[in-house]
C-alpha cells in the first residue's frame, strides 16, 4: 500500500461510539491493498471493514460510497456502507476520510472456471439493472479525452511499434462513439481481484473507486478481458460465451452492442495499458511499486485487433 494510517484500538472505539453497530471486539489491518488502508473490525454485532481513504478526497467519495449502498439495498452482493448518528457514510479518522462497510465472505479467484464466469456475467447484469435508478451522475475520468490526453507522455518511454500502436489506436477509436452505445452505472474496474466468490456464487463486488456513467458495453469488455482470457490475452470462447449468455438472461443486449464488441474490447485493453504504462513510468510520490506489467494488455490488444472477426461471431443472439 502507498501509504498506512495506524489505528489504535482507543480511536477505532472512540470513532465507533458514533456509529449504530456495538461495540469493538478485534481490530486487524489488511495488507492487500494498494489504494487505501483497510481494517478487518469487528463488533459484537458484525463484521465490517473499515477503510482510510489515502488519495481519494471527500468530495469525490459521496458518488462510490452511496452507490455501493444503492446497490447492496437491492440485493447486489456488495458491501454495504454504514451511516453514522449523522446519517452520514463518511467522517473523518486520523485525519482521512473514513467509511466502515459490511465485510463479506468469500475470496478472490486467479483462475475462475466456465460457471464462474457466467456467474460473473449475471452479476455485472444485475449491478446494471440495479444502477439504472442511481441518481448521482460521474464522468468516465478514464475514457477517450483522458487517453488522448496521457498518450504524449508515453510515447517516449515506448519502442517504435509500440508508439505506432498507441497512436494507431487512439485515432481508431476516435472513429467510434462509446458514449452512444446503451449505459448508465458501470463499475469500470471488475478485475478478478474485485470479487470474492463463495464457491460458484458471487459474493461480493468490492472496489467501486473508478465506478462513473458509461456504456454498459465497455464495463463487459473491461470484465471479460480480465476473466475469460488464457494465459497469453487471448479470449477463451467457452468462457466468454458463458459470460455473454448469463448477461444476457438479465439484460439482454441490444443490436448496436452486438457491432460494437470487437471494436469495445479494444478500448478497454487500450484503457489498462494506458494506465498501467503510466502507473509504471510515472508512480506516485511515495507509492511502493506494485505497478502491474502493461505489456499484458499491449498483448491483450493487439490480439483483440488481429482476431476482430472471430471476435464478432463470439456473441450470443
Ligand atoms: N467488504 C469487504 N468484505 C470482505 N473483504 C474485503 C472487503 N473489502 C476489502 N476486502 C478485502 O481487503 C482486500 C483489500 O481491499 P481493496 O482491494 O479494497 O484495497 P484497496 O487498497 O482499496 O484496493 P486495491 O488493492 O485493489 O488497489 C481485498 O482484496 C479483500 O480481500
Ligand atoms: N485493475 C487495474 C488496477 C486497478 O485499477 C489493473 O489491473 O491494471
Amino acid at each position: 500500500m502507498s501509504v498506512f494510517t495506524t489505528v489504535s484500538e482507543d480511536q477505532a472505539r472512540a470513532w465507533l461510539d458514533n456509529y449504530p453497530i456495538g461495540q469493538l471486539t478485534e481490530l486487524r489491518g489488511i495488507a492487500s491493498g494498494i489504494e487505501n488502508t483497510n481494517y478487518f473490525l469487528s463488533t459484537d454485532q458484525g463484521k465490517y471493514v473499515l477503510t482510510l481513504f489515502e488519495n481519494l478526497t471527500a468530495s469525490e467519495l459521496p458518488y462510490f460510497l452511496n452507490l455501493m449502498h444503492h446497490l447492496a439495498s437491492q440485493n447486489v452482493p456488495c458491501p454495504l456502507p454504514i451511516a453514522n448518528a449523522q446519517g452520514e457514510l463518511l467522517s473523518a479518522l486520523n485525519g482521512k476520510p473514513a467509511s466502515i462497510v459490511t465485510r463479506l465472505t468469500g475470496a478472490s479467484l486467479t483462475a475462475p472456471t466456465t460457471s464462474q464466469c457466467a456467474a460473473m456475467g449475471a452479476t455485472l447484469a444485475q449491478i446494471h439493472i440495479a444502477g439504472k435508478n442511481f441518481p448521482m451522475q460521474r464522468d468516465n475520468e478514464r475514457s477517450a479525452a483522458w487517453w488522448k490526453a496521457t498518450s504524449p507522455q508515453l510515447l517516449p518511454f515506448l519502442d517504435a511499434e509500440a508508439a505506432q500502436l498507441l497512436q494507431a489506436e487512439i485515432k481508431f477509436q476516435a472513429l467510434h462513439r462509446l458514449q452512444d452505445l446503451p449505459r448508465g452505472v458501470i463499475h469500470a474496474d471488475l478485475f478478478r481481484d474485485n470479487v470474492l466468490f463463495d464457491g460458484d456464487t458471487v459474493s461480493g463486488v468490492i472496489d467501486f473507486y473508478f465506478a462513473c456513467n458509461d456504456a454498459w458495453l465497455y464495463d463487459i469488455a473491461i470484465t471479460v478481458n480480465d476473466w475469460c482470457v488464457t494465459a497469453n490475452g487471448e479470449l477463451d470462447e467457452t468462457a466468454t460465451i458463458a459470460f455473454l449468455q448469463a448477461y444476457h438472461r438479465v439484460r439482454p443486449f441490444t443490436a448496436i452492442e452486438r457491432g460494437a464488441w470487437p471494436i469495445t474490447l479494444r478500448a478497454a485493453a487500450l484503457r489498462f495499458w494506458v494506465s498501467r504504462l503510466y502507473d509504471l513510468h510515472f508512480p506516485r510520490a511515495g507509492e511502493m511499486t506494485h505497478a502491474k506489467d502493461p505489456s499484458h494488455f499491449e498483448r491483450i490488444l493487439r490480439n483483440r485487433i488481429l482476431t476482430q472477426s472471430a471476435l464478432q461471431r463470439m456473441w450470443v443472439s
